[in-house]
């Protein structure tokens, strides 16, 4: 076993001893039990990387990296990240493709064309459960002993989720040192022709120059928005390719109907590249065949995965719509395998059981904010009642119906269960339609807040009626404005105080169609208007996230008998974020 501490006497900055020792990988320490062919490959793999990197530092190729690690640095980092945010620049259609082009020129300024061309990449696109099949992915490839990269998007609480090596969050130490060498190169090679990258962009090039220094065996890459058009699509030849369900998001730019949003999406295919979907709408389905056929892509389409195939065991994700996700990424990992791993990868048949290491990888995936459930902390142990929030980003028509079918489900699940050990374990139990004991003791609650492009119309009926629809009926809806700025990568010390300035009125928008909602169905409404002596009773916007929080944790203390409060958060992922920054500070 060695390791490498290497300073270079020609490096014009110092380095700080542990970013080294993050560069310099103890070799022999990096064991891969699995398979003997994967060992060895990925052996001499990090012994490349090893002298790659001791050649760089030589090269004072790291002498941009700050000086200051740690500390105000990280916060520069975001700051400098922030100054590339646009509104809305990848909305502009008429130059889009041309800006693309872009993309390539800044793999050259930062010397990564051939690292890419030599990556063994996923690429996955799709309107919703990229991140939850890339999650998956890269989960049953680790389990296989494999060195994975993992980009996704986008994050909810530090801009380093993005970024996960072998499974984890890239340490602040290393990202430092790959931002400001992207940053400082980029601000120095880059001119009026060739403007500094957007925000996305220069994220997906730093994935690509982490990924490439870290060389990692296989690099997962979710896109960003769309697929032709995303910066992750400068990969020319992923070994395979996935799109994950498709529905209307983002329709401003990728166009106005399934078929249109299906071609860009299918523009991540490659020539002669495999790739897999899941079941989607027609007129979705025949534009990915039709591109599919053009580039001489074998393109199959997969089913949900089964029980048997999973031997009994629970995803690492919730949800019903998860197991779709999961099939998608049991293909994406086993077509890899057999490309790059050599490996023999038993059938995939529905009723076969699955290698032990593609069931542990899918059992232990994770991504926060998708269906996660969350006890509060701050509920003080003599009060006798609970307030549990359930988190999920979904934030367009069908992520909506699925997250409201999880929801339904999970709180039945929790409010059955005897134990609530597993709350605490975050897993949100059973999918059972049985009554749950205890229904009085329990509300549900709604924390809503969408960004001002969905349509509340599509967004909230669909909630509300799914929830109906599997007997759970919210006894009150609370929509708040985000925390999160649109320009800013925050961290949780930006988080700002409440506003008395701040803007409701798309709030209160959402409130009347939440209203329109609970009338249009009976009297209910006018019932609560009376007890509770204020305008209505079953919604409220707050100014601010942590007075909702307060309004919550009170209303708890102030019920008198023991209440379990259930709070769906959904709507945003930004609102997500925020909520999981609070409610863990
Ligand atoms: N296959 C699916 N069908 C419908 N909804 C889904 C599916 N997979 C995930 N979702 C919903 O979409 C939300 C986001 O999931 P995920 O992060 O996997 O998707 P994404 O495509 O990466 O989304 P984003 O557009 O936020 O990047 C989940 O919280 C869930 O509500
Ligand atoms: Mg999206
Ligand atoms: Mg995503």
């Amino acid at each position: 076993m060695f390791a490498v501490s290497f300073v270079p006497r020609t490096t014009p900055c110092r380095l700080s001893s542990a970013f080294l020792c993050h560069l310099s990988i103890p070799v022999a320490l990096r064991l891969h039990h699995h398979y003997q062919q994967p060992h060895l490959a990925s052996l001499s793999c990090q012994i490349r990387s090893l002298r790659k990197q001791i050649d760089m530092a030589a090269r004072g190729d790291y002498g941009a990296v700050k000086q200051k690690v740690g500390g105000d640095s990280y916060e520069e980092a975001l700051a400098a990240l922030s100054s590339l945010i646009t509104k809305r620049s990848r909305a502009d259609k008429s130059n889009k493709g041309d800006r693309f082009e872009l993309v390539f020129d800044y793999l050259k300024l930062l010397d990564l064309e051939e690292d890419i061309s030599k990556m063994k990449v996923i690429h996955v696109a799709g309107t919703k459960g990229k991140g939850s099949t890339c999650a998956f992915t890269e989960s049953i490839l680790r389990n296989y002993g494999f060195r994975t990269g993992l980009f996704t998007s986008p994050h909810l609480i530090d801009v380093r989720e993005r970024f996960r090596l072998d499974g984890v969050d890239i340490s602040e130490e290393k990202f430092l040192g790959y931002f400001w060498w992207c940053y400082n190169r980029l601000k120095e090679r880059t001119n009026e022709e060739i403007p500094m990258p957007t925000y996305f962009r220069f994220l997906a090039l730093l994935a690509f120059k982490i990924f490439a220094a870290e060389e990692v065996d296989a690099a997962i890459l979710e896109v960003g928005l769309g697929g032709k058009f995303d910066a992750t699509n400068a990969v020319q030849k992923p070994v395979v390719c996935g799109i994950s369900s498709l529905g209307y998001d983002h329709m401003e730019i990728l166009g106005d109907t399934l078929g249109k949003i299906a071609g860009e999406k299918a523009g991540i295919f490659k020539l002669g590249v495999p790739a897999f979907t899941v079941p989607q709408p027609d007129e979705a389905m025949r534009v990915l065949e039709e591109k599919a056929s053009e580039l001489d892509v074998n393109l199959e389409v997969v089913q949900p995965l089964t029980a048997r195939q999973l031997s009994g065991q629970k995803l690492g994700l919730d949800g019903e719509h998860q197991y779709l996700n999961a099939r998608l990424a049991v293909s994406l990992a086993s077509t890899w395998l057999q490309q790059i791993g050599k490996l023999e990868v038993p059938s995939l048949t529905q009723t076969s059981i699955l290698p032990e290491q593609f069931i542990k990888g899918l059992a232990t995936a994770s991504l926060q904010g998708r269906a996660q459930v969350v006890p509060d902390q701050f509920i003080e142990s003599q009060t006798s009642g609970d307030l549990v929030f359930y988190l999920d980003g979904a934030h367009s028509p069908e992520s909506m119906e699925a997250c409201a079918k999880w929801f339904s489900f999970a709180v039945k699940g929790d409010n059955q269960s005897e134990s609530s050990e597993h709350l605490v374990n975050g897993s949100s139990g059973s999918s059972s339609h049985d009554q749950f004991s205890g229904e009085e003791s329990c509300q549900q609650i709604l924390l809503f807040n969408c960004m001002s492009v969905r349509d509340p119309d599509l967004l909230l009926p669909h909630l509300r009626n799914t929830c109906a629809n599997y007997g759970v009926h919210f006894k009150k809806a609370l929509f708040v404005p985000n925390m999160s700025v649109y320009h800013k990568v925050g961290t949780a010390a930006d988080l700002p105080e409440n506003d008395p300035q701040v803007d409701l009125s798309w709030q209160f928008t959402l409130q009347k169609v939440w209203e329109g909602l609970v009338h249009s169905e009976g009297g209910e409404g006018e019932e609560d208007r009376g007890k509770d002596g204020e305008r209505s009773g079953n919604s409220e916007v707050f100014t601010s996230l942590p007075m909702a929080i307060k309004w919550l944790r009170d209303s708890v203390h102030e019920s008198s008998s023991a209440t379990r409060f259930q709070v769906l958060v959904t709507g945003s992922l930004h609102l997500v974020g925020d909520v999981l920054r609070l409610i863990r500070k």
